[in-house]
Protein backbone atom coordinates (compact mmCIF):
# COMPACT_ATOMS: atom_id res chain seq x y z
CA UNK A 1 0.00 0.00 0.00
CA UNK A 2 1.13 3.56 -0.94
CA UNK A 3 2.12 5.78 2.10
CA UNK A 4 4.77 8.38 3.13
CA UNK A 5 2.85 9.20 6.53
CA UNK A 6 0.96 6.63 7.70
CA UNK A 7 -0.45 7.90 11.39
CA UNK A 8 -0.22 5.91 14.86
CA UNK A 9 -4.12 6.75 15.16
CA UNK A 10 -6.41 6.52 12.09
CA UNK A 11 -10.28 7.58 12.52
CA UNK A 12 -12.79 4.86 11.42
CA UNK A 13 -13.89 6.90 8.66
CA UNK A 14 -10.40 7.21 7.30
CA UNK A 15 -10.09 3.49 7.75
CA UNK A 16 -12.82 2.73 5.97
CA UNK A 17 -12.07 4.83 2.86
CA UNK A 18 -9.03 3.56 2.52
CA UNK A 19 -9.54 0.12 2.79
CA UNK A 20 -12.44 1.17 -0.30
CA UNK A 21 -9.81 2.56 -2.06
CA UNK A 22 -7.60 -0.60 -2.04
CA UNK A 23 -10.52 -2.29 -3.08
CA UNK A 24 -10.13 -4.38 0.53
CA UNK A 25 -13.61 -5.88 1.20
CA UNK A 26 -13.35 -5.07 4.58
CA UNK A 27 -10.86 -2.69 7.40
CA UNK A 28 -10.26 -6.24 8.75
CA UNK A 29 -8.16 -6.35 5.48
CA UNK A 30 -6.73 -2.92 5.50
CA UNK A 31 -4.52 -4.20 9.13
CA UNK A 32 -2.38 -6.59 7.10
CA UNK A 33 -1.91 -4.36 4.36
CA UNK A 34 -1.21 -1.84 7.00
CA UNK A 35 1.88 -3.26 8.53
CA UNK A 36 4.35 -3.07 6.42
CA UNK A 37 4.30 0.71 6.57
CA UNK A 38 3.95 0.49 10.69
CA UNK A 39 7.12 -1.96 10.36
CA UNK A 40 9.08 1.41 8.82
CA UNK A 41 8.34 3.21 11.80
CA UNK A 42 10.56 0.65 14.03
CA UNK A 43 12.89 2.06 15.82
CA UNK A 44 15.53 -1.15 16.66
CA UNK A 45 19.26 0.87 16.48
CA UNK A 46 20.04 -2.62 18.05
CA UNK A 47 18.38 -5.39 16.37
CA UNK A 48 17.21 -3.50 13.13
CA UNK A 49 14.67 -6.28 13.53
CA UNK A 50 11.44 -4.01 12.66
CA UNK A 51 8.54 -5.75 13.52
CA UNK A 52 4.77 -3.54 13.05
CA UNK A 53 1.53 -4.15 14.55
CA UNK A 54 -2.02 -2.89 13.39
CA UNK A 55 -4.84 -3.72 15.50
CA UNK A 56 -8.79 -2.10 15.32
CA UNK A 57 -10.71 -0.71 18.26
CA UNK A 58 -13.75 -2.64 19.52
CA UNK A 59 -15.53 0.49 20.33
CA UNK A 60 -14.72 2.98 17.32
CA UNK A 61 -13.57 1.38 15.20
CA UNK A 62 -10.13 3.34 14.59
CA UNK A 63 -6.76 1.52 13.32
CA UNK A 64 -4.39 1.88 16.11
CA UNK A 65 -0.52 0.90 15.27
CA UNK A 66 2.00 -0.66 16.93
CA UNK A 67 6.27 -0.69 16.61
CA UNK A 68 9.03 -1.77 18.85
CA UNK A 69 11.58 0.79 19.79
CA UNK A 70 14.91 -0.21 21.55
CA UNK A 71 17.27 1.79 23.65
CA UNK A 72 20.76 1.99 22.89
CA UNK A 73 22.86 1.76 25.80
CA UNK A 74 20.36 0.15 28.33
CA UNK A 75 19.55 -3.23 29.07
CA UNK A 76 17.15 -5.13 26.60
CA UNK A 77 14.48 -5.22 29.27
CA UNK A 78 13.63 -1.57 28.80
CA UNK A 79 12.75 -2.46 24.93
CA UNK A 80 9.15 -2.24 23.82
CA UNK A 81 7.58 -4.48 21.58
CA UNK A 82 5.39 -3.67 18.75
CA UNK A 83 1.88 -5.75 20.43
CA UNK A 84 3.14 -3.62 23.68
CA UNK A 85 3.38 -0.32 22.13
CA UNK A 86 -0.11 -1.06 20.17
CA UNK A 87 -2.13 -2.11 23.88
CA UNK A 88 -0.38 1.11 24.90
CA UNK A 89 -1.78 3.45 21.94
CA UNK A 90 -5.14 1.85 22.45
CA UNK A 91 -5.21 3.00 26.45
CA UNK A 92 -3.60 6.60 25.41
CA UNK A 93 -6.31 7.53 23.56
CA UNK A 94 -8.84 5.73 25.89
CA UNK A 95 -9.97 3.04 23.70
CA UNK A 96 -11.26 0.08 25.75
CA UNK A 97 -11.14 -2.92 23.45
CA UNK A 98 -8.82 -4.50 20.92
CA UNK A 99 -10.72 -6.58 18.71
CA UNK A 100 -8.42 -7.76 15.87
CA UNK A 101 -4.55 -7.18 15.60
CA UNK A 102 -2.17 -8.29 13.00
CA UNK A 103 1.95 -8.17 13.27
CA UNK A 104 4.66 -8.92 10.94
CA UNK A 105 5.92 -11.55 13.15
CA UNK A 106 4.47 -14.34 15.31
CA UNK A 107 4.15 -12.50 18.89
CA UNK A 108 6.59 -13.67 21.39
CA UNK A 109 5.64 -15.20 24.36
CA UNK A 110 6.05 -12.31 26.48
CA UNK A 111 3.26 -10.49 24.24
CA UNK A 112 1.33 -13.29 24.52
CA UNK A 113 1.43 -12.95 28.34
CA UNK A 114 0.59 -9.40 28.12
CA UNK A 115 -2.54 -9.80 25.99
CA UNK A 116 -4.06 -11.91 29.17
CA UNK A 117 -4.73 -8.33 30.61
CA UNK A 118 -7.66 -8.40 28.07
CA UNK A 119 -10.92 -9.14 29.09
CA UNK A 120 -11.49 -10.36 25.21
CA UNK A 121 -7.91 -11.94 25.61
CA UNK A 122 -8.72 -15.60 24.15
CA UNK A 123 -11.48 -14.50 21.47
CA UNK A 124 -8.80 -11.80 20.70
CA UNK A 125 -7.69 -11.90 17.08
CA UNK A 126 -4.55 -12.05 15.38
CA UNK A 127 -3.11 -12.48 12.11
CA UNK A 128 0.29 -12.93 11.35
CA UNK A 129 1.18 -11.03 8.52
CA UNK A 130 4.66 -12.77 7.41
CA UNK A 131 4.92 -12.72 3.76
CA UNK A 132 7.33 -16.26 4.04
CA UNK A 133 4.51 -17.78 5.32
CA UNK A 134 1.95 -19.43 3.42
CA UNK A 135 -0.78 -17.43 1.79
CA UNK A 136 -3.72 -19.64 3.50
CA UNK A 137 -2.07 -19.18 7.00
CA UNK A 138 -0.89 -15.73 6.39
CA UNK A 139 -4.37 -13.93 5.61
CA UNK A 140 -6.46 -16.20 8.65
CA UNK A 141 -7.11 -14.28 11.98
CA UNK A 142 -6.47 -16.50 14.63
CA UNK A 143 -7.98 -16.20 18.47
CA UNK A 144 -5.12 -15.59 20.81
CA UNK A 145 -6.08 -18.70 22.83
CA UNK A 146 -4.04 -20.86 19.20
CA UNK A 147 -1.13 -18.96 20.11
CA UNK A 148 -1.34 -19.82 24.03
CA UNK A 149 -3.49 -22.62 24.79
CA UNK A 150 -2.78 -22.63 28.76
CA UNK A 151 -2.77 -19.66 29.78
CA UNK A 152 -1.86 -17.87 33.52
CA UNK A 153 -3.45 -14.71 33.67
CA UNK A 154 -5.48 -12.25 35.59
CA UNK A 155 -8.09 -14.80 36.76
CA UNK A 156 -5.54 -16.77 38.78
CA UNK A 157 -4.86 -13.62 41.09
CA UNK A 158 -7.82 -11.81 40.70
CA UNK A 159 -11.36 -11.19 40.75
CA UNK A 160 -12.73 -10.64 37.45
CA UNK A 161 -15.16 -7.89 38.68
CA UNK A 162 -11.60 -5.52 38.60
CA UNK A 163 -11.27 -3.78 35.54
CA UNK A 164 -9.13 -5.04 32.57
CA UNK A 165 -6.23 -3.38 30.40
CA UNK A 166 -7.88 -0.54 28.42
CA UNK A 167 -10.69 -0.32 30.53
CA UNK A 168 -11.80 2.69 32.37
CA UNK A 169 -9.50 2.78 35.52
CA UNK A 170 -9.91 5.52 38.43
CA UNK A 171 -7.01 5.17 41.30
CA UNK A 172 -8.29 8.05 43.40
CA UNK A 173 -4.92 9.29 43.62
CA UNK A 174 -4.36 12.98 44.81
CA UNK A 175 -0.73 14.40 45.62
CA UNK A 176 1.06 14.68 49.38
CA UNK A 177 0.22 17.87 50.40
CA UNK A 178 3.30 19.67 51.02
CA UNK A 179 5.06 17.02 48.58
CA UNK A 180 6.00 20.16 45.97
CA UNK A 181 9.84 19.71 45.48
CA UNK A 182 12.15 22.74 43.53
CA UNK A 183 11.03 23.93 40.17
CA UNK A 184 12.25 22.87 37.02
CA UNK A 185 15.32 24.95 36.08
CA UNK A 186 14.72 24.47 32.52
CA UNK A 187 12.02 27.78 31.33
CA UNK A 188 9.49 25.79 29.23
CA UNK A 189 9.11 23.08 31.95
CA UNK A 190 9.26 25.27 34.73
CA UNK A 191 6.09 27.16 33.28
CA UNK A 192 4.81 23.77 32.45
CA UNK A 193 5.24 22.23 35.72
CA UNK A 194 1.88 22.62 36.93
CA UNK A 195 0.48 20.91 33.89
CA UNK A 196 2.97 17.85 34.04
CA UNK A 197 2.05 17.55 37.31
CA UNK A 198 -1.28 16.98 36.68
CA UNK A 199 -0.30 15.48 33.41
CA UNK A 200 1.50 12.82 34.91
CA UNK A 201 -1.28 12.40 37.80
CA UNK A 202 -4.05 11.29 35.54
CA UNK A 203 -1.67 9.08 34.40
CA UNK A 204 -1.37 7.33 37.58
CA UNK A 205 -5.40 7.56 37.72
CA UNK A 206 -5.64 5.61 34.61
CA UNK A 207 -2.43 2.68 35.72
CA UNK A 208 -3.20 -0.66 35.70
CA UNK A 209 -1.56 -2.18 38.58
CA UNK A 210 -4.00 -4.54 40.52
CA UNK A 211 -1.78 -6.74 41.23
CA UNK A 212 1.02 -4.66 43.46
CA UNK A 213 -1.41 -1.71 44.23
CA UNK A 214 1.01 0.51 42.92
CA UNK A 215 -0.06 2.96 39.88
CA UNK A 216 2.23 5.05 38.55
CA UNK A 217 2.45 7.93 35.56
CA UNK A 218 4.79 10.18 33.75
CA UNK A 219 4.23 12.70 32.00
CA UNK A 220 6.74 14.69 29.81
CA UNK A 221 6.95 17.99 27.51
CA UNK A 222 9.54 18.26 24.84
CA UNK A 223 10.66 21.63 23.22
CA UNK A 224 7.37 22.42 21.03
CA UNK A 225 5.45 22.43 24.57
CA UNK A 226 3.50 19.18 23.89
CA UNK A 227 3.23 17.26 26.86
CA UNK A 228 3.08 13.33 26.64
CA UNK A 229 2.04 11.06 29.03
CA UNK A 230 1.92 7.48 30.03
CA UNK A 231 0.36 4.84 32.39
CA UNK A 232 1.91 2.47 34.06
CA UNK A 233 0.38 -0.93 32.70
CA UNK A 234 1.31 -4.65 35.25
CA UNK A 235 1.04 -8.20 33.99
CA UNK A 236 -0.14 -10.72 36.10
CA UNK A 237 3.21 -12.66 35.64
CA UNK A 238 4.85 -9.56 36.26
CA UNK A 239 7.59 -9.23 33.65
CA UNK A 240 6.06 -8.34 30.79
CA UNK A 241 4.74 -5.20 32.55
CA UNK A 242 5.34 -1.49 30.52
CA UNK A 243 7.03 1.34 32.84
CA UNK A 244 5.30 4.87 33.11
CA UNK A 245 8.46 6.03 31.32
CA UNK A 246 8.44 3.71 28.64
CA UNK A 247 4.11 4.40 27.80
CA UNK A 248 4.97 8.29 27.62
CA UNK A 249 7.31 7.18 25.17
CA UNK A 250 4.99 5.67 23.41
CA UNK A 251 2.64 8.90 23.46
CA UNK A 252 5.72 10.64 22.39
CA UNK A 253 6.35 8.69 19.21
CA UNK A 254 2.61 8.01 18.73
CA UNK A 255 1.79 11.99 18.56
CA UNK A 256 4.85 12.59 16.33
CA UNK A 257 7.43 13.76 18.57
CA UNK A 258 10.61 13.46 16.80
CA UNK A 259 13.22 10.95 15.67
CA UNK A 260 15.31 11.16 18.60
CA UNK A 261 14.73 11.89 22.24
CA UNK A 262 16.78 14.84 22.81
CA UNK A 263 13.61 17.11 22.43
CA UNK A 264 12.43 16.01 25.45
CA UNK A 265 13.18 18.57 28.27
CA UNK A 266 11.55 17.49 31.25
CA UNK A 267 9.55 14.63 32.74
CA UNK A 268 7.71 13.87 35.97
CA UNK A 269 6.74 11.06 37.72
CA UNK A 270 4.11 10.13 40.21
CA UNK A 271 3.94 7.09 42.22
CA UNK A 272 2.40 5.90 45.25
CA UNK A 273 4.20 7.07 48.68
CA UNK A 274 3.93 4.09 50.07
CA UNK A 275 4.80 1.62 47.04
CA UNK A 276 6.61 -1.26 47.31
CA UNK A 277 7.11 -1.48 43.67
CA UNK A 278 8.46 2.33 42.69
CA UNK A 279 9.45 3.21 39.08
CA UNK A 280 12.13 6.25 39.93
CA UNK A 281 15.42 4.70 39.68
CA UNK A 282 14.09 2.79 36.23
CA UNK A 283 12.24 6.13 34.68
CA UNK A 284 15.24 8.51 35.80
CA UNK A 285 18.26 5.85 34.18
CA UNK A 286 16.00 5.76 31.21
CA UNK A 287 15.40 9.61 30.46
CA UNK A 288 19.08 10.11 31.76
CA UNK A 289 20.36 7.80 28.74
CA UNK A 290 18.11 9.01 26.02
CA UNK A 291 17.77 12.71 26.83
CA UNK A 292 21.05 13.48 29.21
CA UNK A 293 19.60 17.33 29.55
CA UNK A 294 16.50 16.09 30.53
CA UNK A 295 15.08 16.96 33.75
CA UNK A 296 12.91 14.68 36.29
CA UNK A 297 11.08 14.88 38.91
CA UNK A 298 9.04 12.61 41.52
CA UNK A 299 5.89 13.98 42.96
CA UNK A 300 4.63 11.66 46.18
CA UNK A 301 0.85 10.78 46.05
CA UNK A 302 -1.71 8.81 48.21
CA UNK A 303 -4.77 6.96 47.69
CA UNK A 304 -6.44 3.68 47.72
CA UNK A 305 -4.29 2.47 44.88
CA UNK A 306 -6.82 1.34 42.41
CA UNK A 307 -7.63 -2.21 42.92
CA UNK A 308 -6.74 -4.90 45.35
CA UNK A 309 -3.82 -6.49 45.68
CA UNK A 310 -4.34 -10.56 45.55
CA UNK A 311 -5.46 -12.45 48.77
CA UNK A 312 -2.86 -14.83 50.19
CA UNK A 313 -3.30 -18.19 50.68
O1 LIG B 1 6.81 -10.34 19.87
C1 LIG B 1 7.78 -9.65 19.54
C2 LIG B 1 9.08 -10.17 19.46
C3 LIG B 1 10.13 -9.27 19.25
N1 LIG B 1 9.87 -7.95 19.09
C4 LIG B 1 10.98 -7.01 18.95
C5 LIG B 1 11.81 -6.84 20.21
C6 LIG B 1 13.13 -6.40 19.67
O2 LIG B 1 13.08 -5.00 19.45
C7 LIG B 1 13.22 -7.11 18.33
C8 LIG B 1 14.08 -8.36 18.34
O3 LIG B 1 13.61 -9.26 19.27
O4 LIG B 1 11.88 -7.46 17.97
C9 LIG B 1 8.59 -7.45 19.11
O5 LIG B 1 8.37 -6.25 18.95
N2 LIG B 1 7.58 -8.33 19.32
ZN1 LIG C 1 6.86 -9.70 22.13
Amino acid sequence: MEETQVRFVIPASEAESMAQKANLPSVLHLLPSLVPSAQRLARTPISNFHVGAVGIGGVSGRVFLGVNVEFLNLPLNYSIHAEQFLLTNLSLNAEPSLSHFAVSAAPCGHCRQFYQELRNASSLNVLVADSDLPTTTATAFTPLSHFLPHRFGPENLLSKHLPFLLEPHHNGLSFLTNSQPNGLTTTAAANNLDSLRYAALDAANKSHAPYSGCPSGVALIDTDGNIHKGSYAESAAYNPSIGPAQAALVAYIANGGGHGYEKIVAAVLVEMESAMVKQEHAARLLFQTISPKCEFKVFLCVGFGGTKRPSSI
